[in-house]
């Protein structure tokens, strides 16, 4: 499990690290993490370091001063090192100094880097980069490495409004910020450089799985296992306009789970042809017993539906509502007071779903997502798995985890179906409600990566990729969990 600390927990730990360290370590320490950064991309980006030419952009705080000081280390490798300053008169003065006496050279212009250091903002940035910051930005055409974090990009919700440095790597201090896992595509790949910030932090606000956690999570069946033992899954899913959501979900819950998986309603013979190990029935009250239940994916949002949705609430087990779920819940809040409070329940909208039920709530969707999931979670006494390129799962006592995504080929038609039966498998194993969601999350983009390079070992993202129908993801979800379980093998 990696931890993520909001900047308020960054800056009163770095307080008081700052309080028994001599002066100016700390930033020596990161700005030496940083220029070993910026060495190996220029390594591997020219073949070389020496000879080779980095701009950095230099802003008024410390994160220019880091920037500075990392042009330092630089210039002892022999690196051509140009500082443009944002703000002459109050780049941190020391590391300038030390810039020069480096033989570093001031400039107002680019001069034609190899890579350029983004040292604009950091921990206290606010809003998007100012219109001269702005300007120098738009005319890089050279991989540029943040420092901290890329300028213009909110360090607390990663959003963006307005112009913003996308950056090739980011190289963070300390502690990963919720910038680093909830917007990946402006900071590119995140290095965390030790500052011996460690023993300062207290618990995490967020937290992202890794692999193993995964892997340790997935139950498998053991010697005295059959069938029933591990968790069935049922699945209300589909109907005559949707048949393939349930034909998905279906087959994301199959794959998911080595005991057993029962689907109810409409499509029963569609999924059955597909999924001949599944056992179809047309209606919830005839299914028999199931361990958890996900009901939702293309039901429908008419008088069938909701009684699909009454039906497996009244079930009490643990429910993962998805897509037409929710919206027939937020158009019938009847439903939700009638539903047994001791079942926990998963729901897992996107954007726009999150908007149908939370509105009503007086919670609004904006800039800071996982603010909005907690809320939602918390009002609801629910799990929220709130979709996006970075997925945001909280639970109703506030623990939160995000699942950033390595590309955007999961923005198919039909992947939120699949993602829907991972979670409903994982659900049904017994599994707590917001890990069961957070490892389908996780689950869910390892399978989208394997489907849109075909490369286990590949990280996919926009340049590797191809486009991946929900079929395929819902194929790769083996190897997804193949994925997981052998890193918990690797240990
Ligand atoms: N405190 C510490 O012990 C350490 C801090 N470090 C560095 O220090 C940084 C934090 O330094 P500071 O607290 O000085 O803060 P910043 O470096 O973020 O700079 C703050 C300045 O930027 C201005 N600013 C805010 N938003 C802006 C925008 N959109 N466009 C232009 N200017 C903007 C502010 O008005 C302020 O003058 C960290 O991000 C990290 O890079 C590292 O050296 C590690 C150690
Ligand atoms: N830009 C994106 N990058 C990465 N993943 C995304 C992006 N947009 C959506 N996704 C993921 O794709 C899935 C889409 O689900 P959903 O919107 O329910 O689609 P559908 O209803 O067609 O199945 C979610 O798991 C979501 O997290
Ligand atoms: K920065």
């Amino acid at each position: 499990m990696l931890g993520v600390w909001t900047t308020t927990q960054i800056r009163t730990a770095e307080d008081r690290l700052l309080a028994r360290t001599p002066d100016g370590a700390l930033m020596r320490k990161a700005a030496f993490g940083l220029a070993t950064a910026v060495l190996d991309l220029l390594r591997e980006r020219t073949g070389g370091t020496a000879g080779r030419r980095v701009t950095l952009l230099v802003g008024a705080g410390n994160n220019g001063g880091d920037a500075l000081w990392a042009g330092v280390f630089l210039r002892r490798r022999s690196v051509a090192v140009t500082a443009v300053l944002l703000n002459p008169d109050r780049a941190h003065a020391a590391g300038l100094a030390a810039l020069r006496r480096a033989g570093g050279r001031v400039s107002e212009t680019l001069d034609d880097p190899d890579l350029v250091v983004d040292g604009i903002v950091g921990l206290q940035a606010h809003g998007p980069l100012r219109p001269a910051a702005a300007a120098l930005v738009e005319q890089v055409e050279v991989p540029i490495v943040a420092v901290d974090l890329p300028s213009g990009v909110d360090p607390d919700t990663g959003a963006v409004d307005g112009p913003a440095v996308r950056a090739a790597v980011t190289v963070t201090f300390g502690a990963r910020k919720p910038v680093h896992v909830l917007n990946t595509t402006h900071c590119g790949e995140v290095r965390l450089v030790d500052i011996g910030l460690g023993p300062e932090l207290p618990d995490p606000d967020l937290i992202v799985l890794e692999p193993d956690d995964v892997g340790y999570a997935w139950r498998v069946p053991g010697p005295r296992d059959d069938k029933y033992t591990q968790g069935v899954t049922g699945i209300a899913a589909g109907s005559a306009n949707y048949p393939g959501a349930a034909v998905l979900s279906s087959g994301a819950a199959v794959l998911a789970t080595s005991g057993m998986v029962r689907y109810a309603g409409y499509a029963a013979d569609v999924v059955r042809g597909r999924w001949p190990e599944l056992v179809a029935t047309g209606n919830v009250e005839d299914a028999g017993r199931v361990q958890a239940w996900v009901v939702g994916p293309g039901l429908g949002t008419g008088q069938a539906g909701r009684s699909i949705l009454a039906a497996v609430l009244h079930e009490a087990v643990p429910t993962c509502v998805d897509a037409d779920g929710i919206t027939l819940l937020a158009a019938n809040p009847a439903l939700w007071d009638a539903r047994d409070p001791d079942a926990p329940v998963v729901l897992t909208p996107h954007d726009r779903e999150f908007a149908r039920i939370a509105e009503p709530l007086g919670i609004k969707l904006g800039a800071d997502r996982v603010a909005a999931a907690r809320e939602l979670a918390k009002r609801l006494d629910s799990v929220v798995l709130l979709k996006g390129n970075a997925t945001v799962v909280a639970a109703p006592d506030g623990r939160t985890l995000v699942n950033p995504a390595t590309s955007s080929w999961l923005a198919t038609a039909g992947s939120g179906d699949v993602l829907t039966g991972l979670v409903g498998a994982l659900l049904a194993t017994g599994l707590d409600p917001w890990l069961a969601a957070g490892c389908a999350a996780w689950a869910h983009v390892r399978a989208g990566e394997l489907a849109a390079t075909a490369d286990a070992s590949a990280t996919a993202d926009e340049e590797t990729g191809v486009p991946t129908p929900a079929s395929r993801i819902l194929e790769a979800i083996p190897g997804a969990i193949r994925a997981a379980r052998s890193a918990v093998a690797a240990y």
